[in-house]
């Protein structure tokens, strides 16, 4: 297996360390979840990619989405392979790059029906748990753990994780980001669009998962009034303050003397 190159990380150092994040639509997770992942020298799993994936994978081969049986054993069979390279997370189905698929709105849309079917919800917790056992073992991250992010990370897949955080944000402060990134603006017509893309989505995923208010033991990093790097460096303050385990500060280069 590949092994990451060289990412300058101090001691002490618990490894392997496994790190969940969960949270609601446009909190930052996956922004968030990269950049400490790659700061810490950790794999990246980003499980909502994998429900996107399989609802590529079930809509390509014709399948009725709301048929549960159909789904989950289309599911079962899935020809999934996630990158867990924080800085090139890759995402194939069969051999071929679906990372650009999965993020159109029309799977945007239809996700939450695999994503509640329970029996899809139960091969993939199993495939997450793979993956972050072969990170314990070595893997990608040669052993020193990984970070998977998500909606049921902290209380279903990994609640034995060593550090368990739920990464929040407004209602006003996701619809403006999601807004941003699908439509490039924020105006009231941007956001109004937005809305199925995150509030009714969080409604249907809130169904089956717990991602609104902190289970037993799981911090909270709020992020409505942070901006990228602050949240970034608030989520690896609660990883190093539970764990020891800290980034290199990233250095900066010298300023060139006259
Ligand atoms: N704290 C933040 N402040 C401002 N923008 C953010 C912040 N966190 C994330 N973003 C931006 O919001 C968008 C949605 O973030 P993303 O990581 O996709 O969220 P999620 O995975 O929770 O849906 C991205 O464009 C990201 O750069
Ligand atoms: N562990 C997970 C991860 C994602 N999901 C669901 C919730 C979402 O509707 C889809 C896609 O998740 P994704 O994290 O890509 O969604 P956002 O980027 O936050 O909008 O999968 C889930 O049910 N459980």
């Amino acid at each position: 297996m590949e092994q990451k190159e060289t990412t300058p990380v101090s001691t002490p150092t618990p490894v392997p360390v496994v790190i969940a994040v969960d949270g609601p639509s446009g909190s930052g997770k996956s922004s968030v979840s990269k950049a400490v992942a790659a700061r810490l020298g950790l794999a990246y799993l980003d499980t909502g990619a994998m429900y996107r994936a399989a609802t590529v994978w079930s809509t390509r081969r014709g399948t009725d989405l709301s048929d549960v049986a159909a789904v989950a054993a289309d599911v079962a069979a899935m020809p999934l392979e996630m990158g867990v390279d924080p800085g090139a997370p890759g995402v194939t189905l069969d051999g071929c790059d679906v990372a650009r698929e999965i993020r159109t709105t029309a799977v945007s849309e239809a996700v939450s029906t695999v994503a509640t079917n329970l029996d899809v919800r139960a091969e993939l917790k199993r495939r997450q748990r793979a993956a972050i056992d072969a990170e314990r073992a070595g893997g990608f991250s040669g052993g020193r753990g990984i970070l998977a992010e998500g909606r049921d990370i902290t209380t279903v897949v990994a609640p034995d994780a060593d550090v368990r955080i739920l990464l929040t944000a407004s209602e006003e402060a996701r619809l403006r980001r999601r807004a941003l990134d699908v439509h490039g603006a924020a105006d009231a017509t941007a956001v109004e669009a937005t809305k199925d893309q995150v509030l009714r989505r969080d409604r249907d995923d809130s169904t089956v998962s717990q991602f609104v208010v902190a289970a037993d033991g799981v911090v909270t990093v709020d992020s409505s009034d942070l901006d990228l790097e602050q949240t970034v460096e608030a989520v690896l303050a609660v990883v190093a303050e539970v764990t020891g385990l800290r980034s290199a500060p990233v250095s900066t280069p010298e300023r060139m003397s006259e």
